[in-house]
């Protein structure tokens, strides 16, 4: 079974295209190879953040995206994944515009130039946008969360709560703060599948202002822990950036998000009829070409996988320090 293995922002997929010959597998199995495959400890080559699965798109796209994280679990989006699938089928087909098939829309991506030399950028859109509780999974005795502190949650933190589509809980707080364990204690408690607030987990992420335009977004993510970056987080925070501090962003301006794994620009939209959709601008990398057999991979064994290296991490790395050292 081939693998390319990607990532957007260090976020890192498994593509796995089930078009190619010799490479449809059942739903059960995909999750079973998730969780082999994916774990940082005995996974391959380091594992990864999530599969991300290609079959066909309905008429109007050139594919059909499935995210299913690293624990098994399915997401309805994956922002950095999406630009990695755009960049897989636009060399597929050479396309270089056009839908990606998701689980809630047909989405539009595109070429976005490079980001650095050897470093190739996408841009996805990130959409449908909804503050309800029940497009959230959320169970706080309210429809909507909006800059608000929630005391079942921290005494002092405001919190807001977003699915675009998949469910987001953003808290924009200090420095100190984003770099603290209070993000991980919080998510791990709203992701045990206990809690009466979000039964079916939540993404949540800590942002600090760094200065009018530019944000740090710090994520733990659902269905994985602590990841380098989480593109429908990057997108929702800049949302609330946009609707939260308006006197320093507005609708339509490039914002720099940086992440623990590197950077991205988002652009906030908002369309005639009020609804919200973003842009997600940010790398496509493509690390390795990958070779397993799926019955040693589902007991895992990646002793023999075959593992061919593209070459390209070194430019994204040296992309992450001109970006983080000037
Ligand atoms: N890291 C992805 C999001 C993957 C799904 C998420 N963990 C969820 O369960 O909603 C991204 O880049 O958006």
């Amino acid at each position: 079974m081939e693998f390319v293995k990607v990532h957007g922002s260090n976020n890192d997929f498994f593509i796995l295209d089930e078009e190619l010959p010799g490479q449809k597998i059942s739903d059960q199995k995909l999750r079973q190879l998730a969780q082999k495959i994916c774990d940082r400890q005995t996974g391959l080559h380091g594992g990864a953040d999530g599969i991300l699965d290609i079959t066909a798109g309905h008429v109007g796209t050139q594919g059909r995206m499935r995210v299913i994280n690293a624990d098994g679990s399915e997401a309805s989006m994956c922002g950095n994944g999406l630009r990695t699938v755009a960049r897989y089928l636009a060399q597929k087909k050479a396309q270089d515009e056009f839908k990606i098939q998701t689980m809630y829309a047909d989405l539009d991506v595109k070429a976005a130039g490079e980001f650095y030399p050897g470093v190739p950028a996408y841009d996805a859109e990130i959409s449908p946008v909804s503050f309800k509780a029940e497009d959230l999974g959320m169970h706080l005795g309210q429809d909507k969360l909006i800059d608000q502190v929630v005391p079942e949650f921290d005494p002092e933190l405001r919190f807001s709560a977003v699915a675009v589509p998949n469910p987001h809980l953003i808290a924009f707080v200090d420095h100190k703060t984003v770099i603290g364990n209070k993000l991980g204690e919080l998510a791990s408690y709203l992701n045990d599948g206990q809690n009466p607030y979000f039964p079916d987990g939540v993404n949540v992420s800590f942002v600090e202002v760094l200065a009018p335009g530019k944000i740090f977004v710090r994520t733990y993510e659902r269905g994985v822990g602590y990841t380098n970056a989480c593109g429908t987080a990057m997108s929702a925070s800049s949302l609330m950036y946009v609707l939260l501090f308006g006197e320093q962003v507005q609708l339509e301006e490039r914002i720099t998000v940086l992440n623990p794994g590197g950077m991205v620009n988002t652009i906030v939209h908002q369309k005639e009829s009020g609804t919200y959709y973003m842009s997600l601008i940010g790398n496509a990398t493509e690390v390795a070409q990958v070779e397993v057999d799926l019955a040693a991979a589902l007991a895992g064994d990646f002793s023999q996988a075959k593992w061919k290296a593209t070459g390209e991490q070194a430019q994204y790395e040296a992309f992450v320090k001109e970006v983080t050292e000037g």
